[in-house]
């Protein structure tokens, strides 16, 4: 099986039972190979947030399926869903959503004791992924004392904390100025790529979406 992620058929309406449905996503077809950084890019309001909770197994698509390297996890119950969000994915957002009263290695250890790690496992992991975003010397520092872009560097370690087997990232860099978004996207995509994850990755930004693997469109962009 050399898929990790597959959807079928993937179709989404908000408010479908009521006066003003809004339809979203029309039969979505989309594979994520194993070891693949897949670009997704929509203009605004196109549903690139919506598929992303769909894939990332926060929301239930109305019609279609959501393979999970291989098992499909449309109609399973809320249990199994939780574990495979837990162990099989991470998760980036354009703004970090770290924990403020935590330090960055702690924000990266606790998922992981969440998960069932021993402190010093978790610790050690914490450490080899802040060196690997040139953070090693920051690991006690709260969030609030860190910029923008060592912020998000953070947040890119959180994410692979569990060793995830795709990365679901929504505008990772959409927060930065140009410059530190070019800096702090190479980082995320060196420790993509030294990790052999794979990776879906919703952009605006075209240059940054030329650098992935492959580019899917939603939408007329
Ligand atoms: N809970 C909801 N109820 C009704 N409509 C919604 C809901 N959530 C999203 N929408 C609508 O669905 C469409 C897609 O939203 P979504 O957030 O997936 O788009 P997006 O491509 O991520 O947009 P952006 O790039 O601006 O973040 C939008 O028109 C939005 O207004």
């Amino acid at each position: 099986m050399n898929e990790v992620l597959r959807l079928d058929g993937v179709t989404k309406t908000y408010g479908k039972d009521g006066p003003s449905p809004v339809p979203v996503l029309r039969g979505i077809d989309l594979t994520v190979d194993r070891g693949e950084v897949v670009a997704l890019v929509a203009p605004s309001g196109a549903g690139k947030s919506t598929l992303l909770h769909i894939a990332g197994l926060l929301d239930t698509p109305d019609g279609g399926q959501v393979y999970l390297s291989g098992r499909d996890m449309t109609g399973l119950p809320d249990k199994p869903r939780t574990e495979a969000r837990r162990n099989q994915l991470g998760f980036v957002y354009q703004f970090h959503h770290l924990l403020p009263e935590f330090s960055a290695a702690e924000n990266i250890i606790l998922p992981q004791l969440a998960n069932g790690s021993g402190q010093r496992a978790a610790a050690d992991r914490a450490a080899d992924l802040l060196d690997r975003v040139g953070l090693s010397h920051r690991a006690d520092h709260r969030p609030a004392a860190l910029s923008g872009g060592e912020q998000q560097r953070v947040a890119f370690c959180r994410a692979l904390a569990n060793a995830p087997a795709l990365l679901l990232a929504d505008e990772p860099t959409g927060n930065l100025d140009p410059a530190t978004s070019d800096r702090v996207f190479d980082v995320l995509m060196t420790l993509v790529r030294e990790t052999g994850l794979s990776a879906l990755i919703a952009t605006h930004n075209l240059e940054l979406a030329g650098r992935m693997d492959r580019i899917i469109r939603l939408g007329n962009d």
